[in-house]
């Protein structure tokens, strides 16, 4: 049996040609987000006092199935910044995850915090594509992705004013940084297997290019996970479940971060 990532890059080639079809990129700039200026979450982790937390807006995985989530995106989206997240993800892949443009778009037209589009980015085109639906980060997942592409995809981002947050599962995939990445992820969770294993950060984090900053994600259930995280050296902490398998996300993001200050000031 093929694994799932292989299964959703061959169904990424097939959208992205009926894509490019229906909205050649002479109409994606014609959008009035392919103008803005967009907000660096290289900088947002790295303000003092900043939470470091990348609340994820997801509706379902290829692993849990659909969240238990109640609200709608708009009721999540605005709670999770009011509440101190420092930048929000928003899933939008739609076959495997439930999500798709329109979320990003009014996920945009919600909050004035860093967005990163949570998609699996293999062509020029879905880099074009995430800044015309008002993203500020894209993710290259360095798993499905050759050095050569990261760096020209890279290059496209900057051009376009869009930050890059690599994700790496392996200390040979951080061989595929290149000076266009700004901000590493490390996901504890395998993409091929679904297991998780928070040591990935810690042992990860110490292999990571000085300057870049580090982003540990998936796994994440525990505020006192993320001040020995923050210890071992990660600015940033992507979670989605922990939140979208409650009824309420913003209440349970809210309780979370009330736990996460708490364990801060005993520190
Ligand atoms: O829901 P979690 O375990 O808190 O994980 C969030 C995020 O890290 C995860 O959704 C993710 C990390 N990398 C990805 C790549 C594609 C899709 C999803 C992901």
């Amino acid at each position: 049996m093929a694994f799932i990532l292989d299964t959703i890059i061959a169904h990424k080639h097939r959208e992205l040609a009926i894509k490019q079809q229906a909205f050649p990129l002479a109409v994606l700039q014609q959008i009035p987000a392919f103008k803005r200026t967009c907000f660096s979450l290289k900088q947002a982790l790295l303000r003092p006092f900043s939470s470091g937390i990348i609340a994820e807006h997801k509706r379902k995985s290829p692993s849990k199935g659909y969240f238990a989530s109640t609200r709608t995106l708009e009721q999540i989206v605005t709670g999770y910044a009011q509440h101190g997240a420092a930048a929000l993800s928003i899933l939008t892949d739609m076959t495997f995850f439930g999500g798709s443009g329109e979320d990003l778009m009014m996920a945009r037209a919600q909050v004035s915090i860093p967005l990163l589009r949570k998609d699996f980015i293999i062509d020029p085109y879905q880099v074009y594509e995430a800044k015309a639906l008002g993203a500020d980060v894209i993710l290259l997942i360095a798993e499905c992705l050759d050095k050569k592409t990261i760096q020209s995809l890279s290059a496209l981002a900057h051009e376009l004013g869009l930050e890059v947050l690599m994700e790496v599962h392996s200390r040979e995939q951080l061989d595929k940084w290149c000076a266009d990445v700004d901000l590493i992820g490390i996901n504890n969770r395998d993409l091929r297997t679904f297991e998780v294993d928070l040591n990935r950060s810690f042992e990860l984090v110490q292999c990571a290019p000085p300057g870049t900053p580090v982003i540990a994600e998936s796994g994440i259930h525990d505020p006192q996970i993320i001040a020995s995280l923050r210890q071992a050296g990660c600015k940033g902490f992507l979670i989605g479940e922990r939140f979208m398998h409650q009824p309420d996300p913003v209440q349970a993001f809210q309780s979370f971060i009330l736990q996460l200050q708490q364990t801060a000031t005993h520190a």
